[in-house]
């Protein structure tokens, strides 16, 4: 089965070259690209797609494109031209979707928005459940409303601890991480991996190198969930 997870620390909304060689620098392992067009971090269809997906590869990072309600031979498109490592399902597709994707040998991972009010084992389970039976990697994040994600809204990261402890596969958290809170967050949620966009940037849409490095400072230096 094809699963999207060997990695811990996901950059996510990168569209520098600077971008990539700070999360490098830090020892991230991945960087998302956002081909969701109303984000602030959507990478337009250009050239610079093609030089970022690039160099991230030569830096080795891998490489994680963003979508939202994308049709799936659209998708499939960018993710071939790009040579993509994985494929981020953060709108509303469906199993079907994801299926199609999967046997064609790409990785996918599905984000899950869940509410931001506390949350029960059995709420996260009944979400998750198909999908992560399907084959596909879980990322949890916060729901953002009309903007699917990207705006710092945070989790019960309690409740989802609660939920974790019977979940024998690896996942990602995300939602609200910054390089302040991610230390609580790991503790109380124990992901395998955590994935940030707006909690790096300063100002927002602008990645920042300080807190990249403080952000993947951070995540290292917590004993690793498996
Ligand atoms: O980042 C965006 O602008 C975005 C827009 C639409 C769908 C997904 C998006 N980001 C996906 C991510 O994986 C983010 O890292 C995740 O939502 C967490 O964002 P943040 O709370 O800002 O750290």
């Amino acid at each position: 089965m094809t699963t999207a997870f060997g990695f811990r620390v996901k950059i996510c909304g990168v569209r520098k070259l600077s971008d990539l060689q700070a999360a490098a620098d830090a020892g991230a392992d991945a960087v998302g690209l956002n081909f969701h067009p109303p984000s602030v971090r959507y990478l337009p269809e250009d050239k610079r797609r093609g030089e970022l997906a690039e160099a991230a590869r030569e830096l080795g990072l891998r490489t994680v494109g963003v979508f939202v309600n994308e049709p799936i031979p659209s998708l499939r498109r960018v993710a071939d031209e790009l040579q993509l490592s994985a494929v981020q399902l953060h709108g509303d597709e469906s199993l079907d979707d994801a299926q199609r994707l999967l046997d064609e040998s790409l990785p996918v991972i599905r984000a899950i928005r869940l509410p931001t009010d506390p949350l029960a084992p059995s709420d996260i389970d009944h979400r998750v459940a198909p999908w992560q039976q399907a084959g596909c990697g879980i990322l949890l994040d916060a729901d953002a409303g009309g903007s699917f994600g990207g705006v710092g809204h945070r989790l019960d990261w309690s409740g989802i601890g609660r939920w974790a402890a019977d979940a024998p596969f690896r996942w990602m958290l995300a939602g609200g991480l910054t390089p302040e809170t991610l230390g609580i967050a790991i503790k109380q949620a124990c992901p395998f991996g955590v994935d940030v966009a707006s909690g790096v940037e300063q100002p927002r849409g602008i990645k920042n190198k300080a807190l990249i490095e403080a952000f993947c400072r951070t995540a290292h230096s917590l004993p690793p969930t498996d």
